[in-house]
């Protein structure tokens, strides 16, 4: 079994056994619930630098980032810097993130933020916007046509905007519809964690226009950025690079600096 099947194998038993202790109603009820969002699609048309930085203590590719920060300094820091969002990873056993880790980014900052998470159920998508998120992350690889549609369907009708992640061709056809927002193209494919900006670049022909194109993982310098901004990327997605040094937020600000 490759990792990706693993993860998500893993995922719904986490999901069922959670609906199965947590009432859709205990969410829908929460605070958090009747917020209005910020949209993350709308800041990446709107800026110049197209950063989003990402919150991730550990991945199955690389283990250990970096363990010892706390997620509000390393949210504030982010939005000093400059960023357009934040990506918060929520998965546990494999990235080491939880909902609370998105809870208390929410608390700290106002910029809008992404729940980085394999969501493979419509309990998972109300779940992002009780605990904050503005955006979900839909991974084409794990979801047929008929779930990308409903999904996407169903953070629209709550205010979420969608980012919809695919890595080859034949995803992006099964996924081009009108209710996402933003069209991912992951530099690494989560099946054997190989790494090519080549791929964002292939692809981004592919992409019509009226989604904002992002391109994610494996960025970790100035001219990664300007080697993409041709081929019509707006966003960019960035962890690693900025999370295995001691200050991500300072990171991310010379990263900026250095952009403009
Ligand atoms: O740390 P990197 O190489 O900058 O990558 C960030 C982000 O793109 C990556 O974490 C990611 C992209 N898609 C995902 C889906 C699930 C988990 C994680 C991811």
């Amino acid at each position: 079994m490759n990792i990706l099947d693993k993860i998500v194998a893993d995922k719904r038993k986490e999901v069922d056994l959670k609906k199965s202790l947590i009432p859709v109603s205990q969410l829908e009820n929460s605070v958090m619930f009747s917020r209005n969002t910020v949209s993350l699609s709308n800041a990446l048309r709107n800026s110049s630098s197209g950063i989003i930085a990402e919150h991730k203590r550990r991945s199955p590719s690389k283990s250990e980032i970096n363990q010892g920060l706390n997620v509000q300094d390393v949210a504030t820091g982010y939005e000093n810097a400059g960023v357009c969002g934040m990506s918060v990873l929520t998965d546990g056993k494999y990235f080491g993130g939880s909902l609370d880790d998105l809870i208390l980014a929410r608390a700290a900052v106002q910029m809008p933020l992404l729940r980085k998470e394999f969501i493979i159920n419509e309990f998972q998508i109300l779940e992002a916007k009780a605990h904050g998120a503005d955006v979900i992350l839909l991974i084409a690889a794990i979801l047929s046509k008929e779930e990308i549609k409903t999904f996407s369907e169903l953070a629209k009708s709550l205010g979420l905007d969608v980012l919809l992640e695919v890595h080859n061709e034949a995803e992006l056809h099964k996924s081009i519809m009108p209710s996402l927002d933003m069209l991912g193209v992951n530099n690494r494919n989560l099946k054997t964690f190989e790494v090519s900006l080549e791929t964002s670049k292939a692809l981004s022909r592919l992409i019509p226009d009226e989604f904002v194109k992002v391109s994610e993982s494996g960025i970790s310098s100035i001219e990664a950025i300007k080697d993409l901004k041709p081929y019509g990327y707006q966003g960019f997605l960035i962890g690693e690079n900025f999370m295995k040094t001691d200050n991500p937020g300072a990171s991310a600000k010379e990263f900026i600096n250095q952009l403009s």
